[in-house]
C-alpha cells in the first residue's frame, strides 16, 4: 500500500475552471478530504499550470497528496504526488518510468475487475471503479454496480468509488468497501464546499468500518 494512501476518505476532484478553485479546495479540504485531483479539461496551458502549482502548495501544506489528472507532464512540472490514468491516456508503465516509485498512480477500472487486477498487478496504486450513479459531470460515462467493490476486496490496493456520488447514496458504497468517494458534483457544485465535504468525511469516522 503505498503510504499516502493509509487514510480512506473523501477524493475531492475540482470542477474547474471556475475563478474561486482555490478557495472552494481550501474548503474541501476542512471538510476533511484525503486525497485532491486537479481535473481540467480544458487546453489553457499557462491557467492549467498556474491552478495545479498553486494547488499544489495549498494541498502539501495539509498533508494531503494533489493528483493531476491525464496530464503526466503538468504533474511533472509541478511536482505533483501522482497523476491518474483512464484508458484514453498513457499507460501505467510510462507514467511509472517518468514520475517514479514514490508517485501514485491511479487508474480507472469502469465496470472491470479484470482491467483492475492487471495494473493492480502492474504497480497501480489504486484502482477506481465507476460511475456507479448517474453522473452530472460524465453522463455517458459506464456504469458500475456496488458489488465490484466487494469483489475487489483482495486486490491489496485501495479501491476508488466515482460517477454520481451524493450524501444520500455514498454509504452504500463505503459499506461494499470503497476506500475513497472520488466526488466532483455534489462537493464542490455544492453551496457550502465544507459542509459537504465533511459529510462525505463523516461517513468514514462515524461508520466503524475497520480501514
Ligand atoms: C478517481 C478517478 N476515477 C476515475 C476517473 C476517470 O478517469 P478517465 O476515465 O480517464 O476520465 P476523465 O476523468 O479523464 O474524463 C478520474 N478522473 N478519477
Ligand atoms: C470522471 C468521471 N468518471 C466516471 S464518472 C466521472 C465524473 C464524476 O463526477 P460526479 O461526482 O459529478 O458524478
Ligand atoms: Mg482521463
Amino acid at each position: 500500500m503505498h503510504p499516502k494512501l493509509r487514510y480512506p476518505g473523501l477524493y475531492a476532484i475540482t470542477d474547474g475552471p471556475r475563478d474561486d478553485l482555490l478557495e472552494a479546495v481550501a474548503r474541501a479540504l476542512e471538510g476533511g478530504a484525503r486525497l485532491v485531483q486537479y481535473r481540467d479539461k480544458t487546453s489553457d496551458h499557462a491557467r492549467r499550470h498556474a491552478e495545479a502549482a498553486a494547488l499544489r502548495q495549498l494541498c502539501a501544506g495539509r498533508g494531503v497528496p494533489l493528483i493531476v489528472n491525464d496530464d503526466l507532464e503538468l504533474a511533472a512540472a509541478i511536482g505533483a504526488d501522482g497523476v491518474h490514468l483512464g484508458e484514453q491516456d498513457l499507460a501505467l508503465s510510462a507514467a511509472r518510468t517518468a514520475l517514479g516509485e514514490q508517485a501514485i498512480i491511479g487508474v480507472s477500472c469502469y465496470d472491470s475487475l479484470e482491467r483492475a487486477r492487471e495494473l493492480a498487478a502492474a504497480g497501480a496504486d489504486y484502482v477506481a471503479f465507476g460511475a456507479f450513479f448517474p453522473s452530472p459531470t460524465k453522463p455517458l460515462a459506464r456504469r458500475a454496480a456496488p458489488e465490484l467493490l466487494r469483489q475487489s476486496a483482495a486486490l491489496g490496493v485501495p479501491r476508488v468509488a466515482i460517477g454520481g456520488i451524493t450524501p444520500d447514496n455514498a454509504a452504500s458504497l463505503v459499506g461494499a468497501g470503497a476506500d475513497y468517494l472520488a466526488v466532483i458534483s455534489a462537493l464542490f457544485g455544492a453551496a457550502d464546499v465544507r459542509a459537504a465535504a465533511q459529510t462525505f468525511t463523516d461517513l468514514y469516522t462515524s461508520s466503524g468500518i475497520p480501514r
